[in-house]
Parts: structure tokens; C-alpha cells; sequence
């Protein structure tokens, strides 16, 4: 046989194997078929011999030579997670330290014709020899993905549920109908296979009971009923119940979007803001923002987290509807900026103290003083199902304070971030769906565009959240005629 000749990969399963002569069956390195049903999960039925060859070194000085030649030729296995390299399988020779090889499959250690030019050269030179090789994959070796295609039907392997949210050790799965017999096995296996994760939750869905602060009902599939959780995002940490307040960890790019678009020094309003992911980094690298959310429980959250993370100085917790919230913000703005408040940094120390000749220690320099600016630059509203219906409470935001914005002062007129959910097409649909429903509720014409142009809104495809339908996010600018409107 020339191994040379006809190589070709093939994929399998949580494993690439190069083939030497294309001829060898791949099937052997897919996990046993355990179709246990809904049954407890058996790790035990996960374990797999395969019969392959190895080539026994008589010098284990040539082992990197030989692993190096075989690997150039095709001829030594390729698996993932499998080293090729292992000890001798009579126990005596394991013991005085004797390694082997083992060799792709489709070569056998009784048919040389089988074997590929190094093997069969380093024979001649009996530099070693080609021994039968029993490999065993166990439970542990396999994927989440190869155990549940194992345990489920074929008719469910198009759509194994594998993208599920997390929130620290917590994983939360919303089964569809058909995976739900299989529920427990599905969570124990996730548990296995996921070492950070230690409960597995299913969201429950009762029809009516989606609450108005976005948390939902679950029941435990795998673990303690512990929803007291740890996240580390944008450099904070956040320790909170996860049952009682709303948390998306995959939100956290278009959270990092946004605060990036935030400048220090500069006000923003956070009208919906949960626990604060949006608005305790941004604090953190100086930005002030006026955090509200309706839920009494991400309010006390939101202050731990300011608590925590020691933004005080630039992060203010308030708990109220977010209608309301938005004129009172502008006002309270203003308010904090005539009455001179302002964050105060301590000077930083110069990291030696002393002088090289061990001379006094340098004075410490002097606080920093970060005043409020009036006027706020940036709202965001990440309540997607309802905030377009928040816009009209804008309506005479800055009234009675034309002369703290353009052209009176190089400020402009706020930016608004408004969340919301909209057809999924790849036309204009969606674009033109959202700016007709700001249009209706600011009672202003809207339309797609640049952000900076009164009349216009730049729309973010934010992510994908069911088959028709996808969360975008709508920033435009305050119209002047409704910013200075007067409120009624
Ligand atoms: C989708 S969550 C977003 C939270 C946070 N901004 C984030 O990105 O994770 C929406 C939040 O709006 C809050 N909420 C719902 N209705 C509200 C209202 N009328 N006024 C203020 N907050 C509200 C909920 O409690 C929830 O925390």
C-alpha cells in the first residue's frame, strides 16, 4: 500500500482524522448509539473500544523522529483530544518505560501491505515494530454534542440544543416541546460537559405570565436551586438573583457598543437600566449616568453593583417608571450642574515616593474635580418590546433651555438609543417599520439615516432573537421642535 497516495480528511464528530489510504471507516470514532430515552443518564454505555495497531519503539529516543515521520506520512492518528503517544499495552514493558505510537486506522498490524513507507522501512531497520492496539474512548472523552446524538432519536438531531444563555454558574435553556422528554438527560450532560456550570435551568412558559420587568418562571433541571449569581462584564462585577431581575450575557457586545460611544465627563440617562451593565462601566471610566429601573429588585442590585464596583461618584441609582423618569433626569441634570456638584478624583501618587537618594517623599498631588455638565448627551431605552412607545415623553425635554444647545453653545440636542424588536428581512422593511412607529409616537417624521441629521435615525442590528424577528437599536437625535416644545 503507498500511504503517499489518495489522503483525505474527513470530519467526524468532535474529531478530524486524516486517512492514509482513504479506505479506513470513520464510524469507529463516532460514540456508541445508547438510545436510552429519557432514562438517567448511563455513563457507563459511553464506553468504546477501537481496534487499531501502534508501533513499538525498541528506543524511545526515536520516539520524536519516528512521531515526526509518521505524522508527515499519514500514518500516525489524528484525533482530537487523543494523544498518539502512550505507553507500552503489556503492563511489564509500561512499566520499564516503553512508549508506543499509535497508527492511523486502516493499517494493521498483521497485513504489512496495509502499512505506509515509514512504518514499513523502520520495520526493516527494526527500529520497531507493529503491534494490534485496543484504544478506549470513555464518557469523558466524548462531546456534549456526540452524547446527545447518541441518546436522541435521529428525527432530533437537526436542532440539539446547544446555544444556551448563562448568567455565572447558571445555564438556562428554553427546550423546545419535542426535547422536553429528554430534559434532565440533556441538563445532566451540559452539567458534565460545562465545568463552570453547576444548575441548569428551563424557562417555563406560561402563557400571561411574562413579566412587565422581564424575568421569568423555570424550573431546576440539574443542580441547586442557587440563581445567586456572580458576571463579570465590562470590567464589573455583578452579584445578583438571577430569578428576580433581568440579565442577558448576550447582550454584552451591544452593551459594549454603546459605552464605547460614551465619552467621560459626559452625562448619560439610562431610562431602563436593570443592574446596570450599560451604566457601571460607563461609570467607570468616568461617564456620569442617571441609572433608573422600574423593578424594585434590579434597584437594590443596581446599587450593589455601584456599591461594588465604586462608581458612586458617577453613577446615580433611581427607581421609577421610566415615563416619568425622563423629564424628571433632564431637570435633576440641570439642577446638579447650577449647584456645582461634580465627582472629585484623588491626585494620583507618582509610583516612588521618595527621591533616589531616599530624599523626601513627594507631596501628594492635588484632587481632581469633575464638574456635571447641564445637559445629557446620550438616553438609552433597552426595554425592546415596549420602548418606542416611550419616545413621546420626550416632548419638551429641554424646554425653557435653548441657550444651553446649539447654536447658542456647541452642545447638541441628546442622543436616543431605543431598543426594540422588528422584522427580520434583508430589505429596508425593518428600517422603515421603525422609524414609522418613532414617527407616530414623537409625532415628528422620521426616517432612515444619519443620526446627526434632525429627521433621521441610524439603525443597529443588534442580534438575532427568533426566527421572524430580531432586537435592533434606534439612536437619533432630539428634533429641536420637541426638544423645546413646551410640556403639557
Ligand atoms: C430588557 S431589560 C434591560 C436591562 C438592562 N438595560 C440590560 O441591558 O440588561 C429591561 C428593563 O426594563 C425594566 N423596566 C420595565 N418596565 C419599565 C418601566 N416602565 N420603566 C423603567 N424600567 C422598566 C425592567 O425591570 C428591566 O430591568
Amino acid at each position: 500500500m503507498s500511504t503517499s497516495c489518495s489522503n483525505k480528511t474527513e470530519k467526524v464528530e468532535g474529531s478530524t482524522v486524516v486517512v492514509g489510504n482513504g479506505k479506513e471507516d470513520m464510524s469507529i470514532f463516532r460514540p456508541p448509539v445508547v438510545r436510552s430515552g429519557a432514562a438517567a443518564l448511563n455513563r457507563a454505555l459511553f464506553s468504546k473500544k477501537v481496534d487499531l495497531a501502534a508501533a513499538t519503539l525498541h528506543d524511545n529516543r526515536l520516539l520524536s523522529k519516528y512521531r515526526k515521520a509518521l505524522l508527515d506520512s499519514k500514518e500516525l492518528l489524528r484525533l482530537d483530544r487523543v494523544s498518539p503517544i502512550v505507553s507500552h499495552p503489556d503492563k511489564a514493558l509500561a512499566d520499564q518505560g516503553r512508549k508506543c505510537l499509535i497508527l492511523s486506522p486502516g493499517i494493521n498490524a498483521q497485513a504489512p501491505e496495509t502499512w505506509g513507507p515509514v512504518l514499513t522501512e523502520a520495520v526493516k531497520k527494526q527500529d520497531l515494530a507493529v503491534i494490534p492496539y485496543e484504544l478506549r474512548l470513555e464518557y469523558d472523552y466524548w462531546s456534549y454534542h456526540d452524547v446527545m446524538s447518541s441518546i436522541l432519536p435521529d428525527e432530533l438531531h437537526g436542532d440539539i440544543p446547544a446555544g444556551f444563555n448563562t448568567a455565572g454558574h447558571v445555564a438556562h435553556l428554553n427546550l423546545r416541546d419535542r426535547y422536553l422528554p429528554y430534559k434532565k438527560v440533556i441538563a445532566e450532560v451540559l452539567l458534565d460537559k460545562n465545568p463552570q456550570i453547576t444548575t441548569v435551568i428551563n424557562k417555563v412558559d406560561n402563557v400571561g405570565t411574562e413579566s412587565e420587568f422581564r424575568t421569568f418562571q423555570y424550573e431546576v433541571l440539574a443542580g441547586p436551586d442557587d440563581l445567586q449569581v456572580k458576571v463579570t462584564e465590562g470590567g464589573c462585577l455583578f452579584d445578583f438573583d438571577y430569578a428576580k431581575v433581568y440579565w442577558n450575557s448576550k447582550l454584552e457586545t451591544e452593551h459594549r457598543r454603546l459605552i464605547d460611544l460614551f465619552q467621560p465627563r459626559e452625562v448619560v440617562c439610562d431610562v431602563m437600566a436593570g443592574i446596570g451593565p450599560f451604566a457601571v462601566p460607563a461609570g467607570k471610566k468616568g461617564v456620569f449616568v442617571w441609572a433608573n429601573d422600574m423593578n424594585p429588585e434590579s434597584f437594590y442590585y443596581l446599587k450593589d453593583a455601584i456599591e461594588k464596583n465604586k462608581v458612586s461618584q458617577f453613577v446615580r441609582p433611581f427607581c421609577e417608571d421610566g415615563r416619568t423618569f425622563i423629564l424628571k433626569a433632564a431637570d435633576l441634570v440641570v439642577d446638579a450642574a447650577n449647584k456645582g456638584e461634580c465627582a472629585i478624583m484623588p491626585g494620583k501618587r507618582p509610583t516612588r515616593t521618595k527621591t533616589a537618594a531616599g530624599g523626601p517623599t513627594a507631596p501628594t498631588p492635588e484632587p481632581t474635580r469633575i464638574p456635571i455638565p447641564a445637559t445629557i448627551s446620550h438616553f438609552v431605552m433597552n426595554l425592546p418590546a415596549s420602548a418606542i412607545e416611550f419616545v413621546g415623553c420626550y416632548r419638551g425635554l429641554y424646554a425653557g433651555h435653548e441657550a444651553l444647545f446649539e447654536p447658542a453653545t456647541a452642545t447638541k440636542l441628546p442622543l436616543i438609543h431605543v431598543h426594540c424588536f422588528s422584522y427580520k428581512a434583508d430589505d429596508e422593511t425593518p428600517l422603515n417599520d421603525i422609524c414609522q412607529r418613532i414617527t407616530k409616537e414623537l409625532g415628528f417624521p422620521m426616517r432612515p439615516g444619519n443620526p446627526d441629521v434632525e429627521g433621521e435615525v441610524a439603525i443597529h442590528d443588534v442580534r438575532d432573537v427568533a426566527p421572524a424577528k430580531r432586537m435592533f437599536c434606534a439612536s437619533f437625535r432630539l428634533p429641536r421642535e420637541l426638544a423645546f416644545a413646551s410640556r403639557s
